[in-house]
């Protein structure tokens, strides 16, 4: 890891400062440039560079982007800032990017625990969607998940739910960012009666989001075996002509291999290879399920991994083999998914669980190092989103979304390695700042944009509803 002062923005020269600036003029030159928040840390973790760790570095943001990253001295020297923030103890860090969840299933957490995939999603979890979800439920569900994360350093979230404008609603509440799901399963729900309703209300919320600068979308078929060939397919062909991603469980347990093969006599993977999925706009979530002869085709094919180790570990689906894809040079991504299989919307956990899943997985200690995990959490997800130039490390230039990690707490000392530290040792509760897009929603841990009272009350109300307690 190169330590310090190897981000361009480190010298004043101006040659140097119109590399660093975002600005044309050379304004940036003049000490005392007015910014909209000046943040000094003790570490910065930009993620691209790859190895790098700034130490007493600052961040100057403007207007939403960030303007620079260059060391403390020189940024009191250059900049004056309506909000300044000393974080003498923190690391500064991109937001964390979950690339597979249904935020409305908070409200469902722990109403059904220790089963597996099948059992829990057919007897319990979609009888109690069919009689509860409505906008009201996903609406309140998306708030309590927007709140949750935003506590745990996410700052943007890859969904897949009913009534996706309701989780729009509640995005834009937070103030978060967010790729919303335009779902699709082959039976009726609440949401839409057949693949015609489903796709046309789908494409009518992607009409309404274009030129969101925070909020887009995703085709999200459920899995292979819950949509038809013919659905499949016109999913394809609209994501090609709408340049968007398909997020779908794929390859999530072996039974779901095992009834593909008798119905079908393939693989859902081969089946999705010849319906001309397998191509750079697939999300496959889970993947716990791969021959060693699949991983050059979805390498090749430029698919997108999204591991969910707990949730595959609490339902038990199995182990996504996270190094050997690595290897392939599939880009990994990573999700906690939904609160009733995980049980939480916890990223830092995500993390310590993958980094720790995928030495026992690959029997080598050196399989998936903390800084290959962060990465994930970050710079590939954005990729897979097709958000690469707009989040996922902090780069001059790139939206402001980031987030301060305290690492004095007790639990996080001594500091040999923050990285270490970030990934191994801390928990969530240390993520005291979140910013998006430069406007700070989390403040000393403090929500700035939702009330969590209002949100706890409406979660109270549908435990009620969905499961009285006596
Ligand atoms: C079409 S909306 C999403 C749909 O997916 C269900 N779901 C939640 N978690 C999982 C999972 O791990 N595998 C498969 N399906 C899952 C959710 O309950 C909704 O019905
Ligand atoms: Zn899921």
């Amino acid at each position: 890891m190169r330590r310090a002062g190897t981000l361009p923005g480190s010298a004043c020269s101006l040659a140097e400062a119109q590399k660093t600036c975002s600005r044309e003029s050379n304004a940036c030159i003049f000490p005392g440039m007015k910014i909209d928040t000046l943040l000094y840390a003790r570490w910065i973790l930009p993620i691209e560079p790859q190895g790098v760790l700034l130490e007493n570095h600052a961040i100057a943001i403007d207007n939403g982007r960030i303007e620079a990253i260059l060391p403390a001295e020189e940024a009191a020297q250059r900049y004056s800032a309506d909000t300044i923030r000393h974080l003498d103890q923190h690391i500064l860090l991109p937001g964390l990017i979950n690339l597979h969840g249904h935020a409305a299933m908070t409200l469902m957490r722990g109403l059904a625990d220790d089963l597996p995939l099948m059992e829990w999603l057919q007897q319990h979890i979609w009888p109690a969607e069919q009689q509860w979800i409505g906008k009201e439920f996903v609406h309140d569900g998306s708030l309590l998940a927007c709140a949750e994360m935003l506590r745990g350093g996410t700052t943007c979230f890859n969904d897949m739910y009913f009534f996706p404008e309701e989780t729009v609603r509640a995005v834009e509440q937070a103030g978060m960012r967010a790729c919303v799901g335009l779902i699709m399963i082959d039976f009726p729900t609440p949401w839409a009666q057949n693949p015609d309703e489903y796709l046309s209300k789908g494409i009518a919320l992607h009409d309404q989001l274009r030129g969101n600068s925070l909020i887009t979308t995703a085709f999200a078929p459920h899995a292979p075996y819950t949509v038809s060939d013919e659905t499949l397919q016109r999913i394809r062909t609209y994501a090609e002509e709408l340049d968007i991603p398909i997020h779908m469980h794929v390859h999530e347990t072996a039974h779901e291999v095992a009834e593909s093969q008798d119905r079908d006599g393939k693989r859902p993977l081969q089946r999705l290879d010849e319906l001309g999925l397998l191509n750079p706009h697939l999300l496959a979530v889970h993947m716990t399920q791969v021959n060693p002869d699949e991983i050059p085709r979805l390498a090749e094919a430029g698919v997108h991994v999204v591991h969910c180790p707990e949730s595959n570990l609490k339902l038990a689906s199995g182990f996504c083999p996270v190094h050997q894809l690595q290897q392939a040079g599939i880009n990994l991504c990573l999700g906690t998914d939904g609160a009733a299989s995980n049980n939480d919307l916890d990223m830092f956990s995500e993390m310590h669980s993958a980094a720790l899943l995928a030495k026992a997985v690959a029997g080598d200690a050196s399989a998936l190092p903390a800084e290959a995990v962060l990465r994930m959490a970050t710079l590939n997800g954005a990729r897979a989103l097709g958000l690469e130039q707009e989040i996922g490390s902090l780069e001059v230039g790139k939206s402001a979304d980031l987030i301060a990690v305290d690492l004095g707490a007790l639990e996080t000392q001594p500091i040999y390695h923050p990285v270490s530290q970030l990934v191994y040792a801390a928990g969530r509760e240390q993520v005291t700042d979140v910013w998006v897009a430069g406007r700070q929603l989390l403040n000393q841990r403090e929500l700035t944009t939702l009330d969590p009272n209002a949100v706890l009350e409406r979660a109270a109300e549908w435990q009620q509803r969905l499961a009285p307690l006596d």
